[in-house]
């Protein structure tokens, strides 16, 4: 797990070090880690030595680390130029050390240029990009060629915070970022913006709280959650998941869901529903019944896409919500809760509820849309459902009712397409039986679906099935599962 933090959480931290170390060392630390980044690209496209780097540096200490990497730079052969968004206030010293480095301040942008160091704003931001700042982000991407741009901290005109960008930003193709991750590297369009991250270890980490903003799985939790069988597992103790989605109009969702299920830990895979005629043919090994009340015994129930929103729809949601297991609710199911008639059903469940809307549901569900700080919104939901919310999204969200916020790093556009939220909620909903808590399971299912998309993306255009049947490749190389055989060996 990668812990992100908040502004307020890093200014904490980086006084408590400041405190016991001489002046402005963290900034010689911060622009350190950043020329030595700087340098690495300078060689990769062709050399370090008379190549030519423009720093944008704005009036905080984000341009001061540009500054002194810049100086570093300078007295590795590099000519170096700044562009000041605001002269009076550059950082003093990082500018006195970039000239006796020999840079310089540049009037206008030079012609050639082989790298930009974006300088402008850290996590000092406040808002929209503003005045020279804003021109100089302008100047930035209208540039042809265009230069290959690293970001000091964050990528300057994003909200650091939120991960929104309230206006022009500056994008990067990589960010180098000091002390630990922000919400800006990780979460909503700012995500796209930081490029690839490079964390610089400047000692505050033993600083910071144990309890991040938010948090990123990696492949280590996924292997370490999945749940797997052993010697003595059946069918019944790996868990049964039940599967209340699709209708006789709508067979596909049902389909959908049920291949995401079968990929996942799940021991069996129930099916009550209107196509329940249908789906046995393409999923043999799943038993179908029409109504959830005759579908028997499951640990946890996947409802709502292509369930329809008629009176049978609200029967068989009322059905699984009766129920005393983890329940996933999804598409036709969100819409039934809009109302609110459901609400004292949804609120006096004791078992775990998951909800997994899009931004549509989302707004249908929470009375306004998600907004500009994702991580909130999903909080906000969470807490007023007392549920768990994966808000779906190219960096999708997953907040518990207590707070607890992660965000997924393997989104790809390749799953915005038809029927790839069925395949999600199948799996979650399998991975909800085979005993994962609620969060962990939606964090783990979000992160497998993600990786699915992309590797069904390497072959050609993406349909839902093909990130089904990418699921088992995935899974399997996420989990080191094992494979064949283990020989017997005599005692
Ligand atoms: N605090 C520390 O210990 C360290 C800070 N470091 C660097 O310092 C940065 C933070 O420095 P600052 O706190 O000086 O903040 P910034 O460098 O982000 O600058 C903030 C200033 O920019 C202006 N500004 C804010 N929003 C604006 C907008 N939307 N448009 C135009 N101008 C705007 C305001 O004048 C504000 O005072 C970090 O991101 C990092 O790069 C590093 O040197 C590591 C150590």
């Amino acid at each position: 797990m990668r812990p992100v933090y908040r502004v307020a959480q890093v200014r904490a931290a980086e006084s408590a070090l400041m405190a016991t170390l001489p002046p402005g060392t963290l900034m010689q630390r911060a622009a350190a880690g950043l020329a030595r980044r700087c340098a690495v690209t300078l060689r990769d496209q062709g050399g370090v030595y008379a190549s030519r780097v423009v720093l944008l540096v704005g009036p905080g200490d984000n341009g001061g680390d540009a500054l002194y990497a810049g100086a570093k730079l300078a007295r590795q052969g590099v000519q170096v130029g700044a562009l000041l968004s605001d002269p009076k206030r550059a950082h003093a010293e990082g500018l006195a050390a970039l000239r006796a480095a020999g840079g310089r301040v540049l009037p206008d942008w030079p012609r050639r240029i082989d790298l930009v160091v974006d300088g402008l704003l850290g996590i000092g931001a406040t808002g929209a990009l503003r005045g020279t700042a804003l021109t100089l982000a302008e100047q930035l991407a209208a540039l042809d060629p265009r230069p290959t741009v690293i970001a000091v901290d964050v990528a300057s005109g994003v909200g650091v915070d939120t991960g929104d960008v309230p206006g022009t930003a500056v994008r990067a193709d990589v960010t180098v970022t000091f002390g630990c991750l922000k919400p800006a590297h990780v979460v909503g369009p700012a995500a796209v913006l930081a490029g690839q991250v490079e964390l610089v270890d400047i000692g505050i980490m033993p600083h910071l709280p144990a309890d991040p903003a938010l948090r990123v799985a990696d492949t280590a939790d996924l292997a370490a959650w999945w749940p797997q069988p052993g010697p003595i597992s059946d069918k019944y103790t790996r868990g049964v998941v039940g599967v209340a989605t699709g209708s006789a109009e709508y067979p596909g969702a049902a389909l959908l869901s049920l291949s995401g299920a079968l990929a996942g830990p799940a021991g069996l895979v129930r099916y009550a529903g209107s196509a329940h005629e249908l789906v046995v043919p393409a999923h043999p090994s799943v038993i179908a019944a029409p109504r959830v009340a005759d579908a028997g015994r499951v640990q946890a129930w996947v409802c709502g896409s292509g369930l329809g929103t008629d009176e049978r729809a609200a029967g068989e949601l009322r059905s699984v919500l009766a129920a005393p297991v983890p329940v996933l609710l999804d598409a036709d199911a969100i819409t039934l809760l809009v109302d609110g008639s459901m609400s004292g059903e949804l609120r006096r469940r004791d078992a775990p509820t998951v909800l997994t809307p899009h931004d549509r549901e989302y707004a249908r569900l929470a009375g306004e849309h998600p907004g500009a700080d994702r991580v909130a919104a999903a909080q906000k939901l969470a807490a007023w459902t007392r549920s768990v919310v994966l808000l779906k999204g190219d960096r999708t969200v997953v907040a518990g009712p207590s707070g607890e916020a992660w965000v997924n790093p393997t989104g790809t556009p390749a799953l915005a397409t038809g029927g790839t939220g069925d395949v999600l909620s199948g799996l979650l909903g399998s991975l909800l039986a085979g005993g994962l808590p609620p969060i962990r399971a939606a964090v783990a299912a979000a992160y497998a679906h993600g990786l699915a998309g992309r590797l069904a993306a390497t072959t050609g255009p993406v349909t839902a099935v093909d990130v089904a049947a990418a699921l088992r490749p995935t899974i399997a190389s996420l989990t080191h599962a094992p494979i064949g055989v283990a020989p017997v060996r005599p005692r």
